[in-house]
């Protein structure tokens, strides 16, 4: 099956060459995450894992109000004991972590409210683009509940203990300018998901090793000692330089040419 031969109830999932797009797709319940959308998540991920031409992926929400506004909220008030909720929160970590460790560029295009596990969606991503109507937040506690979907451990890491902290202990909402301005969404425009294909584009055009060995370094290196960090960054620096794609970016710039990269 190819990603475009994929069929999922609660998703979309389109492929423009290198580009992958998924859109969940639930926008009469503003996209919440039932556990049949977390599954096709995961579903949808392992194809496009599967698909070798695929070197970025998009991540969007269907209609014109959200990008996705939380865990399905009609399903977490059946949760009744300490094991299911810890089941859930597992299942949701790993489909956030999956997304997490791709070895390409993944960008959240937020087209409207980004709440509880649409937002922890979104910092599964590695860069955020917000509609300037945009509203983020991790509401989780108004709930009696916390943050499940990695939210607690990727907020505090991308803006700071403090600023995570207020969000999560007001559970208010942020607009996109706001977001802009704590480094909680990489940049604001009107066309969220044109401006996401422009940067995909962008970031495309470099060598995917180079890429995924990029992240591997940041996202490893965040959690372990500096002194440590260094050392998965040397080599990952030691693996890029063994690539075909090294010789030949460093070949294309000396002979003043554009790159063709292969990504071996
Ligand atoms: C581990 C992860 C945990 C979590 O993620 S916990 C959930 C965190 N998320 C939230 O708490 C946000 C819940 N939603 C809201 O607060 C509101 O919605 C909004 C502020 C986003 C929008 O409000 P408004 O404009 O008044 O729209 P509306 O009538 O509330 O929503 C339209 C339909 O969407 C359903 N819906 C919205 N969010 C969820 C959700 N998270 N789970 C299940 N359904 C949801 C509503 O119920 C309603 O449906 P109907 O038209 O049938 O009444």
């Amino acid at each position: 099956m190819t990603l475009i031969d994929a069929e999922f109830e609660n998703l979309q999932l389109d492929q423009h060459g290198a580009l992958a797009v998924l859109t969940v797709n639930r926008p009469q319940a503003l996209n919440a995450l039932n556990a049949d959308t977390l599954s096709e998540i995961a579903q949808a991920v392992e194809l496009i894992m599967d698909t070798a031409e695929v070197g970025a992926l998009i991540v969007t929400g269907g209609g014109d109000r959200a990008f996705v506004a939380g865990a399905d909220i009609s399903e977490l008030a059946d949760m009744d004991s300490v094991f299911a909720g810890r089941e859930l929160s597992l299942a949701g970590q790993d489909v956030m972590q999956t997304i997490a460790t791709l070895p390409f560029p993944t960008i959240a295009a937020i087209n409207g409210f980004a709440l509880g596990g649409g937002l922890e969606l979104a910092l599964a991503c590695d860069v955020r683009v917000a509609a300037p109507t945009a509203k983020l937040g991790l509401p989780e506690a108004g709930l009696g509940l916390v943050p499940g979907f990695g939210g607690t451990q990727r907020l505090p890491r991308l803006i700071g203990a403090g600023r995570a902290l207020d969000l999560m202990l007001t559970g208010r909402q942020v607009g996109a300018e706001e977001a802009l301005s704590m480094g909680l969404v990489n940049y604001v425009a009107d066309q969220p998901l044109m401006r996401a294909r422009e940067l995909a584009q962008q970031m495309l055009r470099n060598a995917p090793m180079a890429l995924g060995l990029v992240k591997e370094a940041v996202r490893r290196g965040l959690d372990t000692t500096f002194d440590h960090a260094l050392e998965i960054e040397a080599d990952m620096f030691g693996m890029a330089a063994a690539t075909k794609d090294f010789k030949e970016g460093t070949r294309a710039f000396l002979e003043k040419r554009p790159a063709r990269f292969q990504g071996e």
